[in-house]
């Protein structure tokens, strides 16, 4: 893939004015710096001069000035590095908000195939370094460069034989620099890969930490972490014994060229065609010739991992959401009637076909049970009625209205989802249930999570509807959890209501609390519940028997037993469990 060069350079353009004062900056502390070593030549000079009085004047004032241009140079150099930092953080901040406002926007289809992980580090570590490059990028081809052709410029209207000698250097140096530095790049891509490996292995052993412990399987989990922290640090050895062999190297280029410029200078100053003054800045200004090729080595690891960073900011930025709002979305106000019409779906990059000309009507208000065996394909129903997969073939109607032409954000905020696996974000009790109407007051909180039998529970916590629940809500019961979520549908109030199989982990009493709070939500809304345990959907107003993708029989529990077809079959066998 081409690099996304505009893209990249688009995020400068809310930042032109600092971006024009950093390189400003950059410009006024290379050339501060560029005078340096003429002054020092200059006083060298007078010191050599023959009138004694004169000098010890002129050398005063040179003095005077060239602390003037250091408190110059620092304060340019220092709103330079402060200013220049802050383009970079920005313009970081800019990435980041862009990227994690897109991935938030992204279908679920996108995130069957992507890893937490890997979002992660794009989001976090990728633009850390694009950063960098944004503000060292720019800054230092003027601060480097300038000092470069400057200081070349500069020696060779001194004395253009002695520069080219020291120029002469600079090829081989620049040969042996790149060599080195492209192992270094490789030990240190490795590097990445062995430090991804470890974050990996920390995440799943962490998150799993339960397993683990209840497995006793603790040693397995340290032996697999020694491995890849031994792979880590032999990279790490690769990486510095690189670094040893470029940086040792760079430096003795660099001492070589000093001695090259002193005894070859020697010999021109004997010989009378070089004179002192002239060597000491020539000794001077050669630092302003190598530090650019010493800076390019420690920068172009950092270019390196800017630029694939930021070619996947751009990939993943130009991610298409599979469900999107359509051209001109239909504001309804939902009743209630959910239709499947010849329905066919097929999850991406799989060959199954899931559903296959499934037709089902759902009234207004009506109570009905989708039961099936394992993989029938009952989630998957559910997932379509709030468009987080849209059909392959047929439509879902939602009150006679295709489910693709009614805005995205109503239909969603309509339907309500309580799963088994509750997911609760990290923060007090009080946000959780508020997730379900941002705009709710304290009262209408309380009321809900008394609608969901959660009040009690909630009071009797350390600090009642403040009280933390730790991340993912660890600190409460699994009934707790789920009764929590219930309160969050009541303070949503959806017309249609989707229970995906709620209750099948919990005990029988917490069961018995959690399904009344469901009863009572279900109350005046169409609900379509998914169950696994027959027992809990047989007073369910029809009960609706998914096999091989398709409708196979529906009725009332007892119709369905006395047909004595799928579902008793189904009945009989956990009957039988
Ligand atoms: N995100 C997905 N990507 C690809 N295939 C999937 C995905 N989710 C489910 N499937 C497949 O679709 C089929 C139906 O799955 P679904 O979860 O809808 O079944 P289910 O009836 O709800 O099963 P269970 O009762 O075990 O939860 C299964 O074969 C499953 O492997």
């Amino acid at each position: 893939m081409k690099f996304p060069i505009k893209q990249f350079l688009s995020y400068y353009r809310p930042y032109l004015s600092q971006l024009s004062f950093v390189l400003i900056c950059a410009f006024v502390t290379t050339i501060l710096a560029l005078m340096f070593p003429l002054l020092v030549r200059y006083v060298t000079g007078e010191m050599l001069a023959a009138d004694l009085s004169v000098a010890q004047a002129q050398v005063f004032w040179v003095g005077l000035l060239m602390v003037a241009i250091t408190v110059l140079q620092q304060a340019s150099r220092c709103f330079l590095d402060y200013k220049g930092h802050l383009l970079g953080a920005r313009m970081e901040k800019d990435l980041r908000g862009d990227l994690f406002q897109h991935i938030q926007r992204l279908s679920f289809s996108f995130f069957d195939q992507a890893k937490t992980g890997e979002l992660m580090s794009r989001i976090s570590h990728d633009l850390y370094a694009v950063s960098e490059v944004y503000h060292h990028g720019i800054e230092d081809i003027i601060l480097f460069g300038f000092r470069f052709i400057g200081a070349f410029s500069i020696l060779f209207i001194m004395n253009w034989r002695l520069s080219l000698i020291v120029i002469a250097f600079l090829p081989i140096m620049a040969w042996f620099s790149y060599l080195y530095n492209k192992k270094l790049n490789k030990t240190m891509l490795d590097n990445k890969e062995k430090i991804a490996e470890i974050h990996a292995q920390v995440e799943d052993s962490l998150s799993g930490v339960r397993v683990v412990q209840s497995f006793a399987n603790e040693q397995l989990e340290i032996n697999k972490f020694k491995q890849r922290n031994n792979q880590f640090f032999s990279s790490r050895k690769e990486t510095y014994q690189a670094e040893t062999v470029l940086y040792t190297g760079v430096e003795s280029f660099i001492q070589a060229i000093t001695i090259a410029v002193v005894l070859i200078g020697a010999n021109m100053i004997m010989e009378q065609a070089l004179e002192l003054p002239d060597l000491i800045a020539f000794m001077l200004y050669v630092e302003f010739l190598v530090a650019p090729i010493r800076r390019m080595l420690l920068f172009s690891s950092m270019l390196q991992e800017a630029l694939t960073g930021f070619q996947r900011f751009s990939e993943l930025i130009g991610t298409q959401a599979e469900i999107r709002n359509p051209q001109n979305p239909k504001q309804l106000q939902i009743s209630g009637e959910i239709v499947f019409n010849q329905v066919a779906f097929q999850y991406n990059n799989t060959d199954l076909a899931v559903l296959k000309k499934l037709n089902l009507t759902i009234s207004p208000g009506e109570y009905v049970a989708l039961v099936g065996a394992s993989g029938a394909g009952k989630t998957t129903i559910s997932a379509l009625i709030p468009r987080f997969y849209d059909v392959t073939e047929g439509c879902i109607l939602v009150d006679g209205c295709d489910v693709r032409e009614i805005d995205l954000t109503a239909l969603r905020q309509q339907i309500g989802i309580v799963q088994q696996d509750v997911y609760l974000f990290s923060g007090s009790v009080k946000d959780n249930i508020r997730y379900g109407n941002p705009a709710a007051t304290d009262e209408q909180i309380i009321e809900a999570a008394k609608q969901a039998n959660a009040h009690d529970f909630i009071i009797n916590l350390p600090k009642g509807y403040d009280s933390d629940i730790g991340q993912r809500g660890v600190r409460l019961s699994g009934g707790q959890k789920q009764r929590l979520s219930i309160a969050r549908v009541f303070l949503k109030n959806p017309p249609i209501l989707i229970l995906d199989e709620a209750t099948s982990a919990l005990d029988n009493e917490s069961e018995y609390i959690v399904k009344a709070s469901m009863e009572k939500l279900a109350k005046g809304r169409t609900t379509l519940v998914i169950a696994h345990r027959l027992s809990t959907i047989q007073n369910a107003q029809r009960i609706v028997v998914l096999s091989d993708g398709a409708v196979v029989e529906e009725g009332t529990h007892e119709g369905l037993i006395n047909q004595e077809g799928a579902y008793a079959h189904l009945y009989e066998q956990q009957f039988k469990q």
